[in-house]
């Protein structure tokens, strides 16, 4: 069932689990991850990123908006990284039920103007707001205090963006970053920094970059002629460290990607006669469908629905 994505993540922090957010540009997408939620009876949160809109258009939001109604597990529809108050009512039209305003690059006084103008415009339509403070950026640990502190996420300032913004879940910056090279080895995340900041700020959090881009799926990528340098993700534990401090709801694309990828280019390297697009689209399905699963699992939502 179609339900907002403050329903989901209320739950998931109050018991300590955390809820996937995984990025949708198309049927194959929508369909894997649906599938592994409602196999995993797992709630789950379908994101569809202002390229994603652009790409798929109507045919993308009314599919994805239509399934997540008719699923038996609860499922927010969540436009990811809202540029502009525009994008954000293009996506609150096409009915999604949860919208983010990512203002995080602005200065505190305009990231809290702007958050504050859609939250009063999402909830006047019963639709919740991710909103971001602190910089997205991958650092090693011996990076100085000072360059963290303007990069990773201000527990005391969190604390007065969501009073002064109304914001029902936020994004946090703690050492993560997206795609698929999110620094040297193991990435650093800041732990104790999100704990301070759970302490503060009462309302579910969110975990940007948080694809764990594992080595056997670099290797297959490769293998099936993928070009990709030395990648590397968030370590499980770090994942489930931050789900025991507060965070609960974890972004994933990168990977979905890979695996994808690296089937489609499997399949078509092996089926050089091939051209039935449902040939290699299928089995680039279900290995989307498997990776969602594992995260699942990781993350603790599994049977929660
Ligand atoms: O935080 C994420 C996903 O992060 P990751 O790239 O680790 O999957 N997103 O918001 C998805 C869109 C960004 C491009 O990937
Ligand atoms: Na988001
Ligand atoms: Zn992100």
């Amino acid at each position: 069932m179609l339900v907002t994505g403050l329903e989901i993540l209320r739950k998931a922090r109050a018991e300590g689990y955390g809820v996937g957010a995984f990025n949708t540009n198309n049927m194959e997408f929508t369909q894997a991850i649906l599938e592994a939620a409602e196999e995993m009876k797992s709630p789950v949160i379908l994101a569809l990123s202002e390229g994603a809109m652009k790409y798929g258009g109507r045919a993308l939001t009314r599919m994805v908006v239509a399934l997540a109604q008719e699923a038996r597990v609860p499922v927010a529809v969540h436009l990811d990284h809202g540029s502009s108050y525009e994008s954000v009512l293009k996506a609150l039209r096409e009915g999604f039920t949860s919208v983010m305003i990512d203002k995080s690059h602005e200065d505190f006084e305009t990231n809290v103007r702007e958050t504050k103008r859609v939250v009063e415009a999402a909830h006047a339509v019963g639709v919740t707001v991710e909103a971001e403070l602190g910089r997205l950026a991958g650092i090693e640990e011996h990076v100085a205090v000072d360059e963290k502190d303007a990069l990773l996420t201000n527990p005391e300032e969190a604390r007065i963006f969501m009073e002064r913004t109304g914001a029902d879940y936020l994004a946090v910056a703690i050492g993560t970053s997206h795609g698929a090279y999110k620094g040297k080895g193991r990435p650093f995340i800041d732990h104790p920094r999100l704990a301070r900041i759970a302490k503060l700020v009462p309302a579910p959090l969110v975990l940007h970059g948080a694809s764990a881009v594992p080595q056997e799926l670099v290797e297959r990528f490769r293998a099936a002629g993928g070009e990709i340098g030395e990648a590397s993700g968030i370590h499980p534990e770090d994942i489930k460290k931050a789900i025991s401090l507060g965070i609960a709801k974890i972004n994933t694309d990168t990977d979905l990607r890979l695996a994808f990828t690296a089937l489609v280019r499997e399949t078509l390297g092996k089926n050089p006669k091939e051209f039935d697009p449902r040939k290699y689209l299928g089995p680039a399905r279900e290995a989307v469908k498997e990776v969602v699963k594992s995260r699942m699992e990781l993350f603790g939502s599994v049977g929660r629905a």
